[in-house]
């Protein structure tokens, strides 16, 4: 099955610097989004509730900021970027009345449409520009000339040209310089909570934890363990990222490639398979987003347990010991440019 990619000069900008766009909420892809598409010549205003701590960051940037019903009121096109579990009541209660016929509604994550958490109006545009990266590296690539990929994808086509409006939105924020997918939201969601859950960050934060638990258990220095589990993963990574696997392979020895060959796959094996096709059906069939509803709407207690238990891995505090002595890779977790 071959995709359509879609790069800049595929996409007119035009299309997005001649409507205001409204960003509700101001985090992660939040500030990313906003920031880039001001410096792209769009006319922006954030959205966030009275007190949000987002606030004083955005007007520190220049932004004006409104509450989410006002925001939503003045744009043309509304861009959620608040948490996934809170759209549904954001939608609700600032959203929906301050829609009308020929706005657009877009979002980051086709969560809360592929789930039914949210049922736009027919007259609306449904579209969303779905980065494949981290908001504070979609800002930095876009500053830095460059761009993190987008998937693109229309839910309702109220205008005929809701694929146009996203491909000017997506150019906006660098995506089309890197290359922009047209999916489904379907697709999206399925394969974003896919990866993220059982191989970018659930399947490497266990892989890293488990190999350090490994070594550290039959005695081996948390240091060395640290380099040889976490820090050198970004190294393996980025020859991955240059030129694939391949890539790798031809840089590291051959005693590294001859072991990668012959232990990988017992590591990886067809009972992790088995378990990544299990991950998959439960978020095929709704199950995942239900208990993460759920999980949000008791108060998330397992999360709150299992990010503390996490933080308290030993490996955190080896790491935090070792980066000290590293400037140029100690970031501060909540940087946001
Ligand atoms: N993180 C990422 O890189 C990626 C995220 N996405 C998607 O982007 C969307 C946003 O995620 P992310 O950027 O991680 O979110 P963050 O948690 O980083 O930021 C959420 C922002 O929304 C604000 N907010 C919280 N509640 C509300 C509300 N009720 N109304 C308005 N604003 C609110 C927060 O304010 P406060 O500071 O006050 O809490 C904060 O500014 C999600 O759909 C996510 O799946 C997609 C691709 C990658
Ligand atoms: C990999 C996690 C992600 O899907 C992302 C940065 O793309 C997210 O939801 O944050
Ligand atoms: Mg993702
Ligand atoms: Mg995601």
């Amino acid at each position: 099955m071959s995709v359509e990619v879609y790069y800049d000069d595929d996409a007119d900008l035009g299309l997005i610097q001649g409507r205001k766009v409204a960003v509700i909420g101001y985090g992660s892809q939040g500030h990313a989004h906003a920031l880039s598409l001001r410096d792209s010549g769009v006319d922006v205003v954030i959205g966030l509730p009275a007190g949000s701590k987002s606030r004083p960051k955005a007007e520190e940037q220049g932004l004006r900021v409104l509450s989410p019903a006002e925001a939503a009121a003045e744009a043309d096109v509304i861009m959620i970027l608040a948490p996934d579990t809170a759209q549904r009541a954001l939608y609700t209660e600032a959203i929906a009345p301050n829609l009308a016929p020929g706005k657009a509604l877009f979002f980051g994550h086709g969560f809360n449409i592929r789930y039914g958490l949210i049922t736009p109006p027919a007259d609306v545009d449904v579209a969303m520009v779905a980065p494949k990266g981290p908001g504070h590296l979609v800002r930095r690539q876009y500053v830095d000339g460059k761009g993190v990929p987008c998937l693109v994808a229309v839910e309702q086509d109220a205008s005929g040209t809701a694929f146009q409006l996203a491909l000017s939105y997506a150019k906006g924020i660098g995506g089309t310089r890197a290359g922009a997918i047209r999916t489904t939201f379907t697709e999206e969601t399925e394969t974003d909570l896919f990866g993220e859950q059982a191989v970018l960050c659930g399947g490497a934060a266990a892989l890293v934890q488990t190999g350090f638990e490994v070594l550290t258990e039959a005695g081996y220095a948390p240091e060395v363990a640290y380099f040889e589990c976490l820090h050198e993963l970004k190294l393996i990574v980025d020859l991955m990222y240059e030129g694939g696997i391949a890539r790798m392979r031809y840089s590291v020895s051959d005693t590294a490639e001859y072991g990668d060959l012959s232990r990988g796959p017992r590591v990886i094996d067809s009972r992790v398979k088995e378990k990544m096709r299990k991950i998959l059906g439960e978020i095929q069939s709704g199950e995942f987003a239900r208990e993460w509803v759920a999980e949000d709407e008791a108060g998330r207690p397992n999360f709150a347990k299992w990010r503390a238990e996490g933080a308290a891995h030993p490996i955190e505090e080896t790491g935090q010991k070792l980066r000290a002595m590293m400037s140029w890779v100690d970031r501060p977790i909540t940087e946001t440019a």
